[in-house]
This record gives structure tokens, C-alpha cells and sequence, in this order.
């Protein structure tokens, strides 16, 4: 079966889409990607939904045209991936999520738009969309929700591996070596680049939007007091299950930074940032996965950040840190991806979550479908 899957992340970058041929037995599925993309949202609509994740209010008016207007570049950006791919037979797209609200003694909430009976039909592909929620009801995070997909794709038989998404929020998941018998483990571990875009574009007066292969922080100092001060945040101590974004770690926490770190140079700034990112991955693996891994696997914007990775390999001298594209698996892709699998695993009844992940009190089907009429067709 061929599908699509689309996410667009806590960088509010663009929109990730993937084409991928989907065989095998449901449950354990061959995948191969056949295109992926990257389609950057418009200027005003990126910075809308920016808005929107620093916490301003809209008017149901409002509220209604942003969803509308994500759905609809959703649906252009599966449009133009599919031209060179057609029959698509199904889509699973996460959307955009604009609020993120983590259980406590209450239910969490998530909010992601993109209305997926809209992708539908504009499309003319059965759609799936709105994978959170159900995960949610069940009193769990609802996030991560990649973490099957990588046991599923990544697994190994004889080497533990830790797959590390670095997005704007970083998330881990553990996958035990084939021949053990050991459950899984995976958990957001706090700011991926979401600190350090937003260093950027305040040092470049926003006239750059990362720090690309993190050139400009490597030519920075690190103040490791600065670090572990950050460090003392109480995300970092919070024992998994565990989600966060920008509600947590965006625009307020950033300025609390800056102040933090003012008189330093901006490479400094930037170095502190990223050491920040590094150690709250390194000290949680430390605290709450079963055991370093061999391996750890990189995917995500953050995976072309040189300086990073070479101070995540320094802080694991014993673990290989290579990127997931070294194993197979493109480590721009692999998000769109999993929600094509996670899309297909809905279509086949086969559960999406992890409830040893997510907090959920059970396993749940992810994800509302979306169908279209018989002769709609447009990519189909
Ligand atoms: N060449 C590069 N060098 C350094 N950093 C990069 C490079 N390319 C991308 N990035 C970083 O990766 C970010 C985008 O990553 P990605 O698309 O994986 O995030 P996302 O999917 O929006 O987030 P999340 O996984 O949290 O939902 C950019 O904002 C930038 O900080
Ligand atoms: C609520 C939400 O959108 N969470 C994202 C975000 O981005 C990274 C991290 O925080 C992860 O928990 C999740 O995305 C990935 C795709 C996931 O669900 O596995």
C-alpha cells in the first residue's frame, strides 16, 4: 500500500511529508520511502501559529481560519509529493499542534489543527488524522507516539539503541536488542532546538532561523555553572512517563535564559544552549533508561548539527552516536513516516500506543479516519 504521511513539529518549520510503499505483515511492516520533502509554511502563517504556541488568543473566527488554512497547506504539500507517486491510498497526517498540556492529577489535552476531512477532501484520500487524542482520553500523554514505529522499523538483534528525535522538543526511545526480552522505554527529554532557534533569530535580529551544522556555537565557551543551573529545571527531574513543548520550554523560558546569561558573548550563549540540550539527554538516559545503549540513533533537524553531536558523543565515550540514515532510515523523514505507519496501523485495527510510553492505562487505536465518495479521487 502506498501512503503518505505529513507532520509539521514544535520548530513550526514546515511541513514534513513522506511517500513510502508499505508491505509485509501489518504488524512488523516492510517500509521503503519512495520521496520526502520539506514545505516551508508561508512567512505569516508560520508566524500565526507561532503566536498561537506563545499562548495569544484567538476569536473561534480565527481559530477556524488557521485550521482551515493548515489543513489546506497539509493538503497541498501531500498534492505535490504524490505527483510523481500516484496511486496514494491513504494518508496519515499529525497536524500542527498549537497546545500541549501534559496530565497531572487531571487529563491532559493536545491540540493539533489541520482538519484531517478537509485533507481528505481536498485530496481524495482516505485520511487519518488527529492521532493524540485517544491516547489522552486514556489518561496518557499522548506523546510520544513514534516509539513503536521505531521498534517496529529499527530494532536491532544483539545492540541496545536509543532513537533521538532532536526537533524543537527532543524525544527518546529505547529499544532493547531483539534477543531481550526487556519492555521499551521513551520520553520527551526536554528542548531540542527550540532554545536555540529562538537564540538565533534574537542574535541575527532575526535574520537567520538556526545555526546551521551548529557553526556558530562551536566557536562559543561553555559555562557549565550557567549549564547545570538550566539543568536544575524541573522537567529534567520529573520521572518519565513525560511530554513537554513550547508551552514549557519556548518564548518565557528562552528570556529567562538570556538573562541568565547576559555580558556572555553570543557564541557563548549558544554553546550554554546547546550543552543544555546534550546533558538533559545524556543525565536522562542516565536516570531512566534501563542502560546506556550501543548505539544511539539520531534523526531529526537536529541530526545536522555537527557541534551538538560531537558533544553528545563526548558525553557517551562507551555509545556509537550515529544518525538513523546511517541504519536506513532517513533522519529527515522518519517522523512523516511513522505517521504513515501509525495512519496504516489504524487502517489494519493494530493499537498505536505504548502505554509504558505514553502513561496510558490501556493500548488504543490511533487516530480519527476520514473518508472521501467513490469517484473524488485527485491523487488517488
Ligand atoms: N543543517 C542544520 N544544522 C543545524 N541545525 C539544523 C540543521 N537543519 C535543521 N536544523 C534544526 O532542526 C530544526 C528542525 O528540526 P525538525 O524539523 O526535526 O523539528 P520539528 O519536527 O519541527 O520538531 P519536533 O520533532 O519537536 O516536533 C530547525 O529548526 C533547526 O534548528
Ligand atoms: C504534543 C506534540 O506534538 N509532541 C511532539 C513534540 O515534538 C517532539 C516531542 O514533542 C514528541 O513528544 C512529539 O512528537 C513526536 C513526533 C512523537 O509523538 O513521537
Amino acid at each position: 500500500m502506498r501512503v503518505i504521511g505529513l507532520m509539521s513539529g514544535t520548530s513550526v518549520d514546515g511541513i514534513d511529508a513522506a511517500v513510502v510503499e508499505i508491505t509485509g505483515d501489518p504488524a512488523r511492516p516492510q517500509v521503503t520511502l519512495l520521496a520526502g520533502e520539506t514545505y516551508d509554511y508561508p512567512a505569516d502563517l508560520r508566524a500565526q501559529i507561532l503566536a498561537v504556541c506563545g499562548g495569544a488568543a484567538l476569536s473561534m473566527q480565527q481559530l477556524a481560519q488557521l485550521d482551515e488554512a493548515i489543513a489546506q497547506a497539509f493538503a497541498q504539500a501531500a498534492l505535490k509529493i504524490a505527483q510523481d507517486h500516484r496511486p496514494i491510498t491513504l494518508i496519515g497526517s499529525h497536524g500542527q499542534t498549537v497546545f500541549h498540556r501534559p496530565p497531572t492529577d487531571q487529563l491532559g489535552y493536545t491540540m493539533q489543527l489541520g482538519r484531517g476531512d478537509l485533507i481528505a477532501a481536498v485530496t481524495g484520500v482516505e485520511t487519518v488524522s488527529n492521532f493524540r487524542v485517544a491516547d489522552i482520553a486514556l489518561g496518557g500523554h499522548g506523546a510520544p507516539l513514534v516509539p513503536p514505529v521505531d521498534v517496529a522499523l529499527l530494532s536491532h538483534p544483539t545492540d541496545d539503541r536509543a532513537v533521538q528525535n532532536i526537533g524543537g522538543i527532543g524525544n527518546v526511545a529505547f529499544l532493547p536488542a531483539t534477543n531481550r526480552t526487556e519492555t521499551f522505554a521513551g520520553f520527551d527529554t526536554g528542548p531540542g532546538n527550540v532554545l536555540l532557534d529562538l537564540a538565533v533569530a534574537h542574535l541575527s535580529q532575526g535574520e537567520k532561523t538556526y545555526d546551521a551544522d551548529g557553526a556558530w556555537a562551536s566557536q562559543g565557551q561553555i559555562h557549565p555553572n550557567l549549564v547545570q543551573q538550566w539543568l536544575a529545571h524541573p522537567y529534567f527531574q520529573q520521572t518519565p512517563p513525560k511530554s513537554t513543548g513550547r508551552e514549557l520550554f519556548g518564548v518565557d523560558y528562552f528570556q529567562q535564559c538570556l538573562a541568565d546569561a547576559a555580558g556572555l558573548p553570543a557564541a557563548d550563549l549558544l554553546a550554554c544552549l546547546t550543552e543544555l540540550t546534550v546533558l538533559s539527554i545524556v543525565q536522562s538516559y542516565q536516570q531512566w533508561l534501563p542502560r546506556l545503549p550501543q548505539q544511539v540513533l539520531l534523526c531529526g533537524g537536529g541530526s545536522h548539527n555537527g557541534y551538538l553531536r560531537s558533544r553528545l558523543q563526548q558525553h557517551l565515550p562507551t555509545t556509537r552516536v550515529l544518525t538513523t540514515t546511517a541504519v536506513g532510515l532517513d533522519a529527515d523523514s522518519k517522523e512523516a513516516i511513522a505517521f504513515a505507519v501509525l495512519a496504516y496501523w489504524r487502517k489494519h485495527g493494530i493499537y498505536g500506543n505504548l502505554p509504558q510510553v505514553t502513561g496510558a492505562r490501556e493500548f488504543a487505536l490511533l487516530g480519527e479516519i476520514y473518508g472521501v465518495a467513490g469517484n473524488s479521487a485527485v491523487i488517488a
